[in-house]
């Protein structure tokens, strides 16, 4: 459990009261996650989930979470942000008084508990699966595209905050504490990665607002289904990696995610076709998107396999906080380094039908 910031039970409750939820029956803080402080909150109006942020300010956190009421309200299944109640509408202003600062600008998403910026947000039905199959992968893809082109009338742009600036600034810090031959695939691929960021062909891409961590464990499927039964994505969740970037980048995190075999990092066909042509079924990639699917399904395994070295050499205080392995994805960054074009090969067929 990640609990960096403790929040007692009164504060708690005098949030989700303000909030309109009713009086707060149950805290229980969240096991599972790195990055933030989770407690589930059950109300009599139902469970929410109470977030305070760690390291996100109060300037950057709007985008994330009216990216999330953005979607919500095109029918994608994200969690909605949970809205401080505006009191009753004032007179109009009248002449030489100043307007009053529109609710926007205030962001009423965002509240603030035990000093930290935070929110609430209802609680996904469901629960993650851990070893998908191709149909949970399928799900996966074509929910993706929905995203992406639900997410072109959003009007906020702010970068992804772990983009390549981030890996420029982050790879020195790391590489104190890895071996000399990590450290030689780390600076090269690094090298690599702002080679390509200079292209005409990447900026070609197309873009917009994008999860950039759309991991199993942040997508959860219906548990109501009888064993057998087609599975049914209900929700993803954890918007605070996200950010304006390439849709393939989004694409290619979710590929080294769920299209491969954990172990060895290498990709599995079945899964991968199964994502990528439930993607294409909404949304078909241009020709800079597929001329660049082996330089992102890179550029994916190098973004987190520099977060997880840093979170692993320069830990924050937590109470249970489990670092992820910084070695597997330097296992899936050398497979698809080593093999550049052997996922993209293998989904070829697919690519040019
Ligand atoms: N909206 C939600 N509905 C249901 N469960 C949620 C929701 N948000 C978070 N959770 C639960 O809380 C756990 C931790 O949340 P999350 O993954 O967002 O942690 P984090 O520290 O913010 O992010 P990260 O995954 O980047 O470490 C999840 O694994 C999930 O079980
Ligand atoms: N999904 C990330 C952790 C949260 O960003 C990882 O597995 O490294």
């Amino acid at each position: 459990m990640a609990v960096f910031t403790e929040v007692g039970f009164g504060e708690a409750d005098a949030l989700v009261q303000s909030l309109g939820l009713g009086p707060l029956r149950e805290l229980r803080g969240i096991e599972g996650g790195i990055e933030n402080t989770n407690y589930f909150a059950t109300t009599e109006s139902g469970e929410f989930v109470l977030t305070l942020f760690e390291r996100l300010s109060a300037e950057q956190l709007p985008y994330y979470l009216c990216l999330m009421k953005h979607l919500a309200g095109a029918g994608l299944p994200v969690p909605a942000p949970v809205a401080m109640p505006t009191p009753d509408a004032p007179e109009k202003p009248r002449k030489g008084q100043q307007p009053p600062v529109p609710a926007e600008a205030a962001c009423d998403l965002l509240h603030v508990v035990a000093g930290k910026p935070a929110a609430v947000v209802q609680k996904l039905s469901g629960r993650s699966e851990l070893a998908p199959g191709a149909a949970h992968c399928a799900e996966l893809g074509a929910m993706l595209a929905r995203m992406h082109l639900a997410g072109r009338d959003y009007p906020r742009i702010q970068p992804n905050l772990r983009g390549l600036p981030w890996w420029n600034e982050t790879v020195p810090v790391v590489l104190p504490y890895i071996e000399e031959s990590q450290a030689n695939l780390l600076r090269a691929e690094l090298a690599y990665q702002n080679h390509v960021a200079e292209s005409s062909a990447y900026a070609a891409l197309p873009r917009g607002p994008v999860h950039a961590d759309m991991f199993r464990d942040n997508v959860m499927f219906a548990t109501d289904g009888d064993a057998g039964d087609a599975p049914r994505l209900t929700g993803v969740f954890d918007f605070y990696f996200a950010g304006t970037d390439t849709w393939l980048f989004d694409l290619a995190v979710c590929l080294n995610d769920w299209a491969i075999d954990l172990p060895t990092g290498r990709h599995d066909p079945e899964r991968a076709d199964a994502l990528l042509s439930a993607y294409e079924s909404v949304r078909t990639l241009n020709a800079a998107e597929r001329a660049l699917l082996p330089a992102m399904l890179r550029a994916a395994a190098l973004r987190f396999w520099i977060s997880r070295l840093w979170d692993f050499h320069l830990p924050r205080e937590a109470s249970m906080l489990k670092p992820h392995d910084p070695t597997h994805f330097e296992r899936v960054l050398r497979d698809r380094a080593t093999h550049p074009h052997a996922m993209a090969q293998a989904l070829e067929p697919l690519l040019a039908a």
